[in-house]
């Protein structure tokens, strides 16, 4: 087994990019490894319009750090006033990717989600006429449904209805945590993709809740058992086309993660690499960690893969515990084990 790895430049197919100071910090975390993002668009106000998606497109590039080179890959909130034309004039201009549909209250900053699925359904039917993707974020938000049910109800009450009533429409499943997601996500044609976190390919609920809460674990869709992180090991690592990496890396300052009510989402941005290629070696699928993070994403966003590469070897890597944003600490994820594989600098 060879110490080093090179693969085509990663891009990520999920990340929370925020604005102003945080922005600011978390930028060239990711752009440091990779070249492209399909960019969330929960800001407060969320980024509905087109003109909105182009306003923090270019806050983006401004807050990029000279010498340092990554496109933002932009996407609408779907909400249910979203106009089909808007969506269209922005596909069309090139400047956005995909329109992300949050159930109402689902997550952070989703309030402005979906309730009524029959009012998005002319967005809906555009995008599958211009083959714009519908990225979503795949939990029911019934009081009554259980947090740990959340993801398996939705692809049967809300997912698999919406693609029967709109085929065409190609669907990326966000951050899939179950073995459903999983088998649901296989039994698809080549329009359904789905996205997988490196945090949700190290962690179940035990390392979130056994031995005293860890909020710096704490994310949406929350940790499940030990049999569904291993479905997404075996997803991750196989090399089908379905199955592309979305860090959904998320920052959160630690005093607004350490508190009764924590916020959901972990910072992965700065070690997601080091981190999937132990889970990758561990699995002995190393020679699948490009499919994952470089060839399977573009095939699905119908984008060209980067012609530039990142080397990966076997040390120790050395990343800082926190990043210092102008709002406070954002805590790097710990896995809780140390790292064995770094990436050489380019
Ligand atoms: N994943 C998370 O736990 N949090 C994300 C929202 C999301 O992707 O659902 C965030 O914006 O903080
Ligand atoms: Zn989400
Ligand atoms: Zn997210």
């Amino acid at each position: 087994m060879s110490d080093t790895l090179t693969i085509i430049r990663p891009d990520d197919w999920h990340l929370h990019l925020r604005d102003g100071a945080m922005l600011t910090a978390v930028l060239p975390e990711t752009a440091r490894h990779f070249a492209r993002a399909i960019v969330m668009p929960n800001l407060v106000p969320p980024v509905v319009t087109g003109a909105q998606a182009a306003a923090y497109k270019e806050r983006i590039m401004a807050a990029l750090p000279e010498g340092m080179t990554f496109e933002p890959l932009m996407t609408l909130y779907l909400t249910e006033d979203t106009d089909p034309d808007d969506v269209a004039a922005a596909h069309a201009s090139g400047m956005v990717k995909a329109v992300k549909l949050y159930p109402a209250g689902a997550t952070t900053n989703s309030a402005s989600g979906v309730t009524n699925f029959d009012k998005v359904r002319p967005v809906l039917e555009k995008m599958a006429e211009i083959g714009l993707p519908l990225c979503v974020h795949g939990e029911v938000t019934a009081p009554e449904i259980d947090i740990f049910d959340r993801e398996a109800v939705f692809i049967d009450t809300v997912l698999d209805p919406l693609r029967r009533a709109t085929p065409d429409l190609r669907v990326v499943m966000e951050h899939i945590t179950t073995k459903q997601g999983v088998e649901y996500a296989r039994s698809g044609d080549e329009t359904l993709g789905a996205t997988i976190t490196t945090h949700h390919l190290i962690l179940n609920r035990n390392h979130l809740l056994v031995g005293g809460i860890k909020p710096h674990y704490y994310c949406l869709p929350v940790a499940k058992r030990e049999e569904h992180r291993l479905a997404l090991r075996a997803a991750a690592t196989s090399g089908e086309a379905r199955f592309f990496l979305g860090t959904d890396s998320a920052p959160h300052t630690d005093p607004n993660k350490e508190q009764a009510c924590g916020c959901a989402g972990c910072f992965t941005a700065t070690n997601t690499m080091s981190l999937l290629a132990q889970v990758f070696e561990e699995e002995g699928a190393l020679a699948q960690l490009e499919a994952f993070t470089s060839k399977n994403g573009p095939a699905f966003y119908r984008l060209p893969e980067n012609t530039d590469t990142l080397t990966l070897t076997k040390s120790a890597p050395n990343y800082p515990k926190k990043i210092i944003t102008g709002e406070g600490e954002v805590t790097v994820f710990d896995p809780g084990y140390p790292l064995t594989w770094g990436v050489v600098p380019a």
